[in-house]
């Protein structure tokens, strides 16, 4: 599991998964391709779903589609992001996760 912590904005410092906002005409999967080269100078192929988060924060209601991915080519850099982890089962919980990470957070340790 690859988790990057927000270099700006609102959430500053709060880990997520990399990834980012659908542009109008855009699949989910082409979204997160894009942003992943965006953020992370990194070609991805997006894998099966793993879920979609629906949480509701104080102004706005987030919808959410996470899916797996694997890189096919590029380094991980980070562009954007102020640090980044490979977590494994065991260390899921060692970051402090955006609040509505923290659902799937628990459906991914039951499938690692
Ligand atoms: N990428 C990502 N965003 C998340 C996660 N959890 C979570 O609550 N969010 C929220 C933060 C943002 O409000 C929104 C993601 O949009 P974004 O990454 O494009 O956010 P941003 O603030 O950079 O927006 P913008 O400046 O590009 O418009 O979803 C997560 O795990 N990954």
């Amino acid at each position: 599991m690859f988790a990057t912590q927000r270099g700006y904005g609102e959430w500053k410092d709060g880990w997520e998964f990399p990834g980012g906002k659908i542009e109008t005409g855009e699949t989910p999967e082409a979204a997160l391709k894009r942003e992943i080269q965006e953020e992370l100078d990194t070609e991805i192929s997006v894998k099966e779903r793993i879920d979609t988060i629906e949480y509701d924060y104080p102004n706005f209601h987030l919808s959410m589609d996470c899916f797996w991915c694997e890189i096919v080519s590029g380094k991980l850099e980070l562009k954007e992001h102020e640090a980044a982890r490979w977590l494994t089962k065991e260390s899921l919980d060692s970051v402090d996760w955006l609040s509505a990470d923290k659902a799937l957070i628990e459906k991914i340790r039951l499938m690692l």
